[in-house]
């Protein structure tokens, strides 16, 4: 089983742009392990995945003949430290449908390599689960977006990706997926459209947009300049998560769906006292959750299953 504390011990000699010590990477057995040990410890059997962002929580008490398992109980999964992230696992159904659902994400920015951050969307696959729904809090920066607004994620830049860091370094382990998967259509369109509908049906419209998302390593948020670019490159939304587990899952077969919640402008001028911070970000999210929550469980109600790709 894979030591976590070993583990970045041997990684700390390591910048991520170096050799990654092939021996000290998870393997395939390390996510059977977590995922057998799951299975023998619900009945649940969950077809959908979702991964609740800060302040986002919630989500997971709605569901209903609940299982949970706080993450230091479950064999070989990492920790969680972040404020707003409670770290369980809760196993139940939302709309008749098993779920399962992370109460706390692990971020690049708590010190945790790719491959750890991504570990529980490969114990996912492994559980059975055939769609991935992430949520996150983001900053906005396009125009006409306000606080408390959703953003359904049509696609994303992975500024850490894009620069080398990948969970997917490292061998390549067939078993999950090919060695060079295509990104293209990641965010699934039928479930953005049929979300669409749901929002329309809701009387949402108003505050939901479609638009693109950026990761960038954080844990610092954007000087003026850096928010000015990334405005100028076409990004809607910005944070600090989801897109190592959204290529972890595509690579993997899973379908994959993506909702921001918007936390804040992101500041693009140099006039004014407007400073962005966690607790309004924990706020915000607090405020608008139950209106992704009724969002997100009517999608999985309505969602078909039993069609994603298996390698
Ligand atoms: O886990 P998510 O992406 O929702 O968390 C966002 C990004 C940072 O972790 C934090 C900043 O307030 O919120
Ligand atoms: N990078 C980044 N992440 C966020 N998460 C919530 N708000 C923000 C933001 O403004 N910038």
């Amino acid at each position: 089983m894979v030591d976590w504390v070993v583990f970045d011990d041997l990684m700390k000699d390591y910048t991520m742009l170096d050799d990654i010590p092939v021996t000290s990477l998870p393997r395939h057995d390390d996510y059977q392990r977590t995922a057998d040990w799951l299975l023998s410890h619900t009945k649940q059997r969950p077809l959908v995945g979702i991964i609740c962002g800060s302040g986002l929580g919630l989500l997971a008490d709605t569901l209903k003949a609940q299982d949970s398992f706080p993450y230091a109980e479950i064999p070989g999964f990492p920790q969680s430290t972040v404020q707003g992230h409670a770290g369980r696992l809760v196993f139940g159904e939302l709309k008749g449908r098993s779920c399962v659902c992370m109460q706390g994400r692990f971020h690049m920015y708590e010190g945790h390599s790719l491959c750890k951050t991504t570990f529980p969307v490969r114990v996912f696959k492994l559980l059975g689960v055939e769609t991935l729904i992430v949520t996150n809090a983001a900053g906005s920066l396009a125009d006409g977006y306000q606080p408390g607004d959703i953003m359904i994620i049509k696609d994303h830049i992975n500024f850490p990706g894009l620069s080398g860091l990948s969970p997917l370094n490292g061998p390549n382990d067939d078993k999950f997926g090919p060695r060079f998967p295509a990104m293209s259509n990641v965010y699934d369109k039928d479930l953005r459209c049929l979300a669409m509908d749901i929002v329309k049906q809701m009387g949402l419209s108003q505050f939901v947009h479609e638009g693109v998302y950026a990761m960038v390593g954080g844990p610092n948020f954007e000087t003026v300049s850096e928010a000015k670019l990334l405005h100028r490159l076409g990004v809607d939304a910005v944070g600090m998560s989801t897109a190592p587990e959204v290529l972890v899952a595509s690579h993997c077969g899973l379908r994959v769906f993506g909702l921001s919640l918007i936390t804040n402008k992101v500041v693009r001028s140099y006039d004014g006292q407007d400073q962005v911070n966690h607790e309004a970000v924990l706020e915000v999210s607090k405020m608008r959750s139950h209106s992704l929550q009724l969002l997100i469980t009517q999608l999985v109600g309505r969602m078909d299953m039993n069609n994603n790709t298996h390698f």
